[in-house]
């Protein structure tokens, strides 16, 4: 029997199935072949460089570029130790690999839901088909989940154990479900067929090479700041977000994957912003001239979110080093290079 969900810490009785005998068989061997779905994407890309610094890695990207670029990896194309498939994770696909980080999903809220049921089905049959690939071949899975399984959350901050708030048929549904049942069919594999499997929940994360008209608030804001451009708060601007930088979050999906515990875990930054705060801060950082401009906010948004990073201090030894203050400079230069907007001295 698993155990129960608030400790990071469930046991299959299963015992995980064989690798792939194929597996051993190739002339040149690195001693673990990762595939990163999404790995075209904003934390993807960050993730593939961090695992391709270790030369014992061999790393697969499968992405069907609908948020993610070809740009973001382009450092590692032609590299021995990469490979980049342009593939959709709604099709199967055949790979001999020991480890999985599965990324693939529109995250952006404007991304996602303008095409919902794609949203869906890239959560549902993109998340069955990698399952199905770490059974075949014995590997190890990691899903990027999200807080947004805690939907409007009544629980502050949000334990691992809370079980949400979220609105079934609303038009966050096709993510905020998708990704539900994304951790189910993990958890259903895993004590069905002894999977090896580990779920991480991440609250919003922002840095370096996010799309500039992602859409996301933090991408937004900086974006607005350096085009000279109102900064647009989402009505009532009280709702608050936790902000994780990208080196963080990397840091703690691989010691989950390298880890015993299944999760799920939060992996987030606990530093809580009202969207006012946050758009003061950029303003007074990046662009103290600017205005900020109250508009309409979208359904369902949720009005605090906040994680309880308790089991990922105890059980992965982390927690988040880099803060607010220091990562938005980080970002801004990132922005001022891809906008060609040179710093005023
Ligand atoms: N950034 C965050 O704040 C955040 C928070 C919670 C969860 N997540 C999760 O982390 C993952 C990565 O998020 P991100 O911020 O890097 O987003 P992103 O949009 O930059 O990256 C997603 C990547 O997945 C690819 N993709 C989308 N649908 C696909 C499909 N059907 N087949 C193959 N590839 C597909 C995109 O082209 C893109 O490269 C997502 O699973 C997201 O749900 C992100
Ligand atoms: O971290 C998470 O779990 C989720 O967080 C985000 O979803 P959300 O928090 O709604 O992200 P944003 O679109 O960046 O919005 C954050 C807040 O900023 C506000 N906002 C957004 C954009 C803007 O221009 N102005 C503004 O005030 C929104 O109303 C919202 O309250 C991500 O988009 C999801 O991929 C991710 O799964």
């Amino acid at each position: 029997m698993a155990s129960s969900a608030s400790n990071g810490e469930h046991k299959s009785t299963k015992p995980p199935p064989t690798p792939s005998p194929l597996r051993n068989s190739k002339f040149f061997q690195s001693n673990m072949r990762i595939l990163v779905t999404g790995g075209a994407g904003f934390i993807g890309s960050h993730l593939v460089d961090k695992l391709m610094e270790n030369e014992k890695n061999e790393v697969i990207v499968a992405d069907n570029y609908f948020t993610g670029s070809k740009d973001n990896l382009r450092k590692w194309i032609g590299h021995p130790r990469f490979e980049l498939i342009r593939h959709d994770v709604t099709e199967a696909l055949l790979v001999e690999v020991d480890q999985i980080y599965h990324l693939a999903c529109p995250a952006s809220p404007i991304f996602y839901k303008y095409n919902p049921v794609k949203t869906i089905k890239t959560n549902v049959i993109g998340t069955l088909n990698m399952l199905g690939l770490a059974k075949r071949v014995g590997a190890r899975i990691l899903l990027t989940s999200t807080s947004e399984v805690y939907g409007d959350p009544l629980v502050h901050p949000q334990p691992e154990s809370y079980w949400g708030n979220v609105n079934p048929i609303g038009v966050r549904s096709c993510y905020d479900e998708g990704k539900r049942v994304a951790e189910t069919l993990m958890f259903d594999y895993h004590r069905q067929h002894g999977i090896e499997i580990r779920i991480a929940r991440i609250f919003n994360t922002y840095g370096p090479r996010m799309n500039i008209d992602d859409g996301r608030v933090v991408s937004n804001f900086i974006a607005q700041a350096l085009r000279d451009e109102p900064l647009t708060v989402q009505s009532p601007g009280t709702q608050t977000r936790s902000f994780c930088y990208v080196s963080d979050m990397v840091d703690g999906l691989i010691r989950l994957m390298e880890g015993e515990n299944t999760g799920p875990i939060n992996i987030g930054n606990p530093g809580e912003f009202t969207m006012i705060e946050l758009a003061e801060t950029v303003k007074e950082l990046i662009n103290p001239g600017i205005e900020i401009k109250m508009v309409e906010n979208t359904p369902d948004d949720p009005r605090q979110r906040k994680p309880d990073i308790t089991n990922a201090k105890k059980l992965l030894g982390w927690e988040p080093k880099i803060k607010l203050r220091d990562g938005l400079p980080l970002m801004e230069a990132d922005f001022r290079l891809r906008l060609g907007v040179a710093k005023k001295v």
